[in-house]
């Protein structure tokens, strides 16, 4: 059988990183892309090492020509293209009267347009296959419930739920499913940031953030990356053929009130 072919963008570190790996275990040939070329290099070796099959990229998703570019390169060198995982994003601290232009447009720049060329481009390496393929986007918990601190970072996860929803439907009949994962706390260095602003803006030493948020975890732990990777490996994989449009919350049953 023909090895599928899987790009992952802000693949270097973190969630982006056990999700390469897991789909490089579970026989994808992967595209390893981020902003970090080092890092992106280090996980291809890595999965390279092992016997599998991987490219590294260096990729910023906020520039539409770079995103096609890399899916393009991908579809040559890797000789398909099933799988896109829209995984890159950042989130800074964004208490409501700090917010700035400059903030905004970064964080929508990536976690929202980045997105959204993603989607263009592996539509179109799908069509050019004359095939269909399944598109898979990084939300969060913080794209279903407001997060505190985080406005500009959780509007921009609803933005990916919502698109996720819409481009299921447009999507469909060209034999595309769009899907969404919804993390709750990962152990990443995204997550070790936020917690050492939310604890700096209380006053309080790093690691408080995490407790307060741990507080709210009904399964009592913070996930780790591959609890994620495990999730986007069912997307990848033609058991959720059936699904589309959803985003699934991986949160440990994080309750706000
Ligand atoms: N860590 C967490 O608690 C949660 C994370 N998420 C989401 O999961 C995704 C991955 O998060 P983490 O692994 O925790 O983040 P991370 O910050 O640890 O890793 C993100 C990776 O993306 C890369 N990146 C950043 N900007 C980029 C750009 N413009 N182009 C390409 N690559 C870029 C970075 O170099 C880094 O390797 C993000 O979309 C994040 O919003 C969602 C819910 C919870
Ligand atoms: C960073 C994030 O998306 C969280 C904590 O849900």
């Amino acid at each position: 059988m023909k090895t599928k072919v899987a790009l992952v963008t802000g693949a270097g570190q973190g969630i982006g990183r056990a999700i390469a790996l897991r789909l490089a275990k579970d026989g994808f040939a992967v595209a390893v892309t981020d902003y970090n070329a080092t890092t992106a290099e280090q996980v291809a070796a890595e999965i390279n090492g092992a016997g599998g099959k991987a490219l590294a990229l260096q990729l910023n998703v906020a520039s539409r020509e770079q995103v096609f570019a890399a899916v393009e390169q991908t579809r040559e060198k890797l000789g398909g293209f099933d799988v896109i995982v829209n995984n890159a994003g950042i989130a800074p601290s964004t208490p409501i009267d700090e917010i700035t232009e400059e903030v905004i447009d970064n964080v929508y720049n990536i976690n929202v347009k980045g997105v959204i060329w993603g989607i263009q481009a592996a539509v179109k390496a799908f069509k050019a296959q004359g095939q269909g393929g399944k598109i898979i986007n990084a939300c969060s918990q913080a794209g279903h419930v407001g997060n505190p601190e985080l406005a500009v970072y959780s509007s921009s996860k609803f933005a990916v739920r919502g698109l996720t929803q819409t481009a299921a439907r447009d999507l469909a009949p060209a034999g595309i499913t769009v899907n969404a994962y919804c993390p709750g706390i990962v152990k990443t260095p995204m997550w070790e940031e936020i917690d050492r602003q939310i604890s700096s803006a209380a006053g309080k030493a790093p690691g408080y953030g995490t407790q307060e948020f741990a507080k709210r975890i009904t399964l009592g732990r913070l996930s780790e990356p591959e609890d994620v990777a495990a999730c986007v490996a069912y997307l990848a994989s033609p058991d959720s053929d059936y699904m589309t449009g959803q985003s699934l919350l991986i949160d440990g049953g994080m309750v706000f009130n």
